[in-house]
């Protein structure tokens, strides 16, 4: 797929509506798309999405269920036009499927199913403590390969393992990267991460930042400094 043209994708992550629409507005035109996750949707729905923005957004709901459950919530949320839609690949072959599948019995556009490996905020330790015994490397290209195999359009993954999943897979699926800081940033609860461009330069196509940007006294001068660093690199 061709590369967008600007790679940042922003992380809307408050419960508060007002603070969304001004973060919104301030970051129209400097980041390539808007995410909406767990938090805001929670607390504001399908109807606060709408009024956040009128663009298509990435809906990161991270849905892991039953396949019946999940292909239900895909159903219900496909009205909203996202672009994007995060599903846990540990749901297995059966409930991406079932994803995919509702996803396509609409008809029409309908959202990149992204299926979300390891998370970026756990370790090697605390992937153990689980009871996935293989590093974070190891699990993620397993569970990125069954999902491509099930109907996933696509992968979230940390930016350590682009690179060696663009060697696995090749260029076509998509790599949602969240874990970004840029050089000094605080890295709080993420655990595997790496700056804007050394993801870039590996091999994602989007970058997911959350806080180094909406933390700024200036949110849009932050993704503006950011984009402006990738394009010189
Ligand atoms: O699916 C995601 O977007 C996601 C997956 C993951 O493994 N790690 C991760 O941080 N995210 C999301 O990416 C954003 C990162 O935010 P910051 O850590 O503030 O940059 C948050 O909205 C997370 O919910």
């Amino acid at each position: 797929m061709t590369k967008p043209a600007n790679p940042i994708i922003a992380a809307i992550d408050t419960t508060d509506l007002s603070t969304a629409m001004r973060w919104s507005q301030q970051l129209n035109g400097q980041v390539g798309m808007l995410k909406l996750g767990l938090a805001f949707y929670l607390a504001h729905g399908a109807a606060g999405v709408r009024q956040v923005t009128e663009k298509p957004v990435f809906l990161d709901l991270k849905l892991h269920d039953i396949p019946n459950t999940v292909a239900g919530g895909v159903t219900a949320v496909l009205s909203l036009g996202a672009a994007m839609l995060t599903l846990h690949a540990g749901g297995g072959t059966a409930m991406i499927a079932a994803a995919r599948n509702a996803a396509e019995t609409a008809g029409g556009a309908r959202p990149k199913l992204l299926a979300v490996t390891v998370l970026t905020s756990l370790s090697a330790e605390a992937l153990a403590e689980t009871g996935v015994a293989d590093n974070p490397s190891q699990q993620v290209l397993r569970l990125a390969k069954l999902a491509l195999k099930s109907g996933a359009d696509g992968l979230v993954c940390s930016p350590l393992e682009v690179a060696m999943l663009r060697a696995e897979i090749g260029p076509e699926p998509l790599l949602v990267v969240p874990g970004i800081r840029p050089a000094g940033a605080a890295v709080g609860d993420q655990a595997r991460t790496l700056t804007p461009r050394e993801a870039i330069g590996a091999g994602a196509d989007w970058l997911v930042i959350g806080r180094p940007i909406t933390g700024a006294a200036d949110p849009a001068q932050a993704a503006a400094a950011i984009a402006a660093d990738l394009e010189q690199g």
